[in-house]
């Protein structure tokens, strides 16, 4: 097997990044019991994990390796079958031609896909700042609105790719789609800022929750939590 391709000394070839990476969102509790994960494109390589793995314990063994152009796998490890997320993570790439996609099982990203309908709005939140404009150079301001979409979980992953793909393609603004009672996908233009992506996100989504606790609405006009502590 192609070994050449997944073994490295640097710390930054993706072999090693997808396996250092899942272990900080295992213990984030974002990649637990299985669930969840990371590919990461370099060049024409796409790196894929394995399916139904621990991914806190993956080693750069255990990853597929697929020429992008061809969609062929270079390397295809034989006892594993690849991520059932690949056509998910295909999409980020050959839509958005994203650098990395991370799909995590985040409790903050159920809860918040069981308290929203069709999409969640955040808003006068610092931490938006460090999420991308998209479709123009730059990213949010504090007083821009990050918007979400939700599309509905389907019985197997891979079933997903169609909704998802519709989800890109309807939010050109959006570098994330949220998959209700399941979790989220995000992406960035490398694996650096998806990692961050993930983060701000997840901040959010979690701060959102606990806004909508205090009967505060995330997306509301600043002030409006005053109004509420009056109560
Ligand atoms: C309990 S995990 C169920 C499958 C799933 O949602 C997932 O994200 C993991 O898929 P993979 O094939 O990468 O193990
Ligand atoms: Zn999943």
């Amino acid at each position: 097997m192609a070994d050449e391709l997944v073994h490295s000394h640097d710390p930054n070839h993706p072999a090693n990044l997808i396996c250092e990476l899942c272990k900080i969102f295992y213990n984030n509790g974002w990649v637990t019991g299985t669930g969840g994960g990371i590919s990461v494109k370099d060049g024409d390589k796409i790196y894929l994990a394995p399916s139904g793995v621990q991914k806190e314990r993956m080693v750069p063994e255990n990853m597929f390796v697929m020429d992008h152009p061809s969609k062929e796998y270079l390397r295809r490890p034989e006892v594993y079958k690849p991520s059932a997320c690949t056509p998910l993570f295909m999409a980020a790439y050959d839509i958005r031609g994203a650098g990395a996609c991370i799909h995590t099982h985040s409790q903050n990203a159920v809860m918040v896909s069981l308290l929203y309908d069709k999409e969640f709005t955040i808003a006068n939140i610092e931490q938006i700042k460090a999420l991308p404009r998209v479709t123009e150079p730059g990213y949010l301001g504090f007083f821009d609105t990050l918007t979400i979409p939700i599309i509905e979980n389907t019985a197997h992953e891979e079933d997903l790719k169609d909704s998802l793909e519709q989800a890109i393609l309807a939010y050109p603004g959006t570098t994330a789609v949220l998959v209700r009672r399941h979790g989220i996908y995000v992406w960035g233009e490398s694996v650096w800022k998806a990692k961050v992506y993930n983060e701000a996100i997840d901040y959010l989504l979690e701060l959102a929750v606990k806004m909508r606790q205090f009967g505060i609405a995330p997306d509301g006009a600043i002030g409006s939590e005053r109004e509420q502590r009056r109560l």
